[in-house]
């Protein structure tokens, strides 16, 4: 929703859609423990309600979810209201973020340092415990912060949380960078701990598996099972639930003074509450800010989930000073990992010819950042897909971006839409060349069948100029597109026909880059069979294929005579594959094509061509193996070619029937999979071996 242009009366629409929306969710999660959108979209939703109520502050209402924590508490349990509120944690995604809070710090408090704790923001619910004389006799969830809900009985099955304190017998520290405990013999009269009530990840997935063997319903995350586990009407049930605890602050206390807040961790941890070990204390901004990022490299080590981390002044005198802004106390921010979705705007649906004619929508998004890259494209595959989420032009929708691959629409929020949306189908003509457009029987996807589609084309000369195929230096997208629209280029083989006066007809090009794309495409002509076959485009010949047939075949020629049931023949080439090839073959235009690249001069040979007569022992037939990280000794590529010389398969994912995994530098997550199934590894140094000595080289 572009914000800026907004009249008031449309943003007090909008924000009293979004208030609706929000309370709706804010039940579901906090409620009912069963949320039905990620906390991204969640997120997204808050900030545009935030962003609304800034530029028109007259619209903030006091009721308003941005000026609440929580929700008001069920109605079932007792209601509890506390002295000093719970609040919730100003929350931000970059380092810079961190810096300005502690600027604002120091501005406010007038000082020129300040001491900071860093702690980890633990995925759970807040829990606040009262004990009085050391006896346990208050347990209550944070509610809204002010009223929550009391759920002693609950609280008192969880293990980790003391009945009575301090607890008996000796005090041990985990190692030396945790808060000092002091000596405590005795309770004080009062005293409110507060920390986090979680589940840790292998206690959840052993609950949702019990869960699902009764038939229940299992939880979308630890953090909902803890809640969920934690509000249970019937304490019986919370006991047969696996709850931890940490304890990290303090509400009301009488009889003891405490003066920071590692004073408070160390107090607590004296007193028998776990603590939890990573948190730190630094006079330092920098080496804190340094040690979050750092720790925040661990997250997948933990036993437990986190969703950030958690700065606070040390000085407890300052938190009264710097007061609260909303719900969010000024006295700490949460530094949260970036996260992996967000709620954008789609724009638009364009639709791309490939080379192959096949039309592919893509979605035009309102550009948003997603783990620190900023997103304004992403595929949409097929109208199917489309269709089956109901995406219209102008929704907001869930995108997802996790590692490196391609950003995906995951679905729209419905409830956003204003009625301005506009449904879409796949165009019934290319947007290239106005030809109709079909859609193959059982297939999800429809192409353009106009052999002289200018965009295909582009897409194709594009393919055969690329470094996997004829690899021409100097002749990119941009040439293939200025060729073609020249009419300078009517199948990628006129790229061997172009003279110089032509190249220089193209903008951007110069005497001397003329001559160098001369050169470049005469260099291409040697590049051999394989390469040339991946050139050609055909469907299903991807590089791996085109390599297979290079080593059964001598030349083009060879190829083009082979009838589909000798293509299938050879390991790794199927059925449809072989028809592919065949039918390419047999079309006029692509044998015209052929004649072409001969006449030019465009070498047919293959350079992996094994005689049958000279074929080479295959020790590692029957082997399958599977490369990750980086290999010293020689690329991927090659290491793949030469296992598979040896007669062993070469696969991409891990799987039960992989043989080996080899591991080289920096590992991906193949190496976890496959120690989650059992699958041997081995190392590069026995990889090398393995090529010299064969089989006796194994484990
Ligand atoms: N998916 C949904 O429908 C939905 C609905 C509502 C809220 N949410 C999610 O809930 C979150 C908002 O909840 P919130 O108000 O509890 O804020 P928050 O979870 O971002 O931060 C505050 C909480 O952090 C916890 N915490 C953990 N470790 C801590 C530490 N060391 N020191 C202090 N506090 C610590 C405390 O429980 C505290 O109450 C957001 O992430 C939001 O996305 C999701
Ligand atoms: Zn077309």
């Amino acid at each position: 929703m572009d914000i800026e242009h907004l009249s008031l009366e449309e943003a007090r629409e909008r924000a009293e859609k979004l208030r609706k929306l929000i309370e709706y969710h804010n039940y579901r999660y906090y409620v009912l423990d069963a949320p039905e959108i990620s906390d991204a979209e969640y997120d997204a939703l808050m900030n545009e309600l935030r962003a609304i109520e800034e530029k028109f502050p007259e619209l903030r209402t006091p009721d308003s979810p941005t000026q609440r924590v929580g929700a008001p508490p069920r109605d079932e349990f007792p209601k509890v209201t506390h002295a000093i509120p719970m609040l919730s944690l100003a929350s931000v995604f970059h380092e810079e973020d961190v810096r300005k809070w502690y600027e604002r710090v120091l501005r406010l408090s007038g000082r020129e340092q300040v001491d900071v704790t860093v702690e980890p923001k633990i995925d759970g619910l807040a829990i606040s415990l009262t004990y009085e004389n050391g006896v346990l006799t208050l347990g209550a969830t944070r509610g809204d912060g002010t009223t929550g809900e009391d759920v002693t009985p609950n609280v008192r099955t969880v293990k980790q949380i003391p009945l009575r304190i301090p607890v008996e017998g000796e005090r041990r520290r985990l190692h030396d960078d945790m808060p000092p405990f002091p000596e405590v013999h005795e309770a004080p009269p009062l005293i409110e701990v507060r920390g986090e009530v979680y589940m840790r990840k292998d206690d959840f997935e052993e609950l949702n598996r019990r869960q699902q063997e009764k038939g229940e319903p299992t939880f979308a995350n630890p953090r909902n099972a803890a809640a969920g586990s934690l509000r249970q009407l019937d304490s019986r049930v919370t006991a047969q639930r696996p709850l931890s605890f940490f304890a990290y602050g303090v509400g009301r206390v009488e009889g003891v003074t405490l003066r920071t807040q590692w004073d408070v961790l160390g107090y607590l941890g004296a007193l028998g509450f776990p603590i939890n070990p990573d948190a730190r204390h630094f006079d330092d901004f920098e080496a804190a800010l340094a040690y979050a990022k750092a720790w925040m490299q661990r997250r997948e080590e933990l036993d437990y989930e986190v969703d950030g981390v958690v700065f606070k002044v040390n000085d407890l005198a300052l938190w009264e000073t710097l007061g609260v802004a909303g719900r969010e106390p000024r006295y700490a921010v949460a530094l949260k990992f970036p996260p992996s979705e967000a709620v954008t705007i789609l724009k638009d649906i364009v639709v791309t010819v490939g080379r192959t004619g096949r039309l592919v929508p893509n979605a035009v998004l309102e550009p948003v950042e997603i783990g620190g890259v900023t997103v304004s494209h992403a595929t949409l595959h097929n109208e199917d897909y489309v269709l089956e989420r109901d995406l219209r032009i102008g929704d907001h929708v869930v995108v997802r971006r996790a590692g490196d691959v391609i950003p995906q629409v995951v679905r729209p929020i419905p409830e956003l839409r204003t009625g301005k949306e506009k449904p879409w189908r796949m165009p019934k003509t290319c947007p290239a060349c106005g030809e109709p457009v079909t859609r193959p029987e059982g297939e999800v996807d429809y192409y353009c069948t106009n052999v002289a589609c200018p965009a295909q084309l582009v897409r194709r000369v594009e393919h055969f100029v690329s470094r996997g195929a004829m690899d021409i230096e100097g002749f990119g997208s941009k040439q293939a597109q200025k060729f073609v629209e020249l009419g300078l280029l009517h199948d990628p083989a006129d790229i061997y026909y172009l003279t110089k006066e032509q190249i220089l007809q193209v903008e951007g090009f110069a005497e001397k880059s003329a001559d160098n794309l001369l050169r470049a495409i005469e260099a291409s002509k040697t590049r051999g069979l394989a390469r040339l076959l991946f050139a050609l485009g055909i469907r299903y010949v991807g590089s791996t294929v085109a390599h297979l047939l290079a080593r059964h075949y001598r030349t083009l020629d060879d190829i083009m005579q082979a009838p589909q049931a000798e293509l299938e023949q050879i390991e790794g080439i199927g059925p449809r594959t072989a028809a592919s090839i065949v039918e390419w073959f047999s079309h006029e235009p692509n044998r015209n094509m052929i004649e072409k690249l001969r006449r030019a001069g465009v070498s047919f040979q293959s350079l992996e061509y094994v005689a049958p007569e000279e074929a080479q022992p295959r020790p590692l037939e029957g082997l399958t193996f599977v490369i990750t990280g980086t290999l010293h000794s020689m690329t991927r590529e090659e290491a793949k070619a030469r296992l598979e010389a040896l007669g062993a398969k070469v696969a991409s994912s891990v799987s039960r029937k992989t043989s080996y995994l080899i591991v080289g530098e920096e590992p991906g997550s193949k190496l976890q999979k496959a120690q989650q199934l059992g699958v041997p590894t081995i190392d590069e140094a026995t990889f090398l071996r393995l090529l010299e000595e064969g089989r006796d080289a194994l484990p």
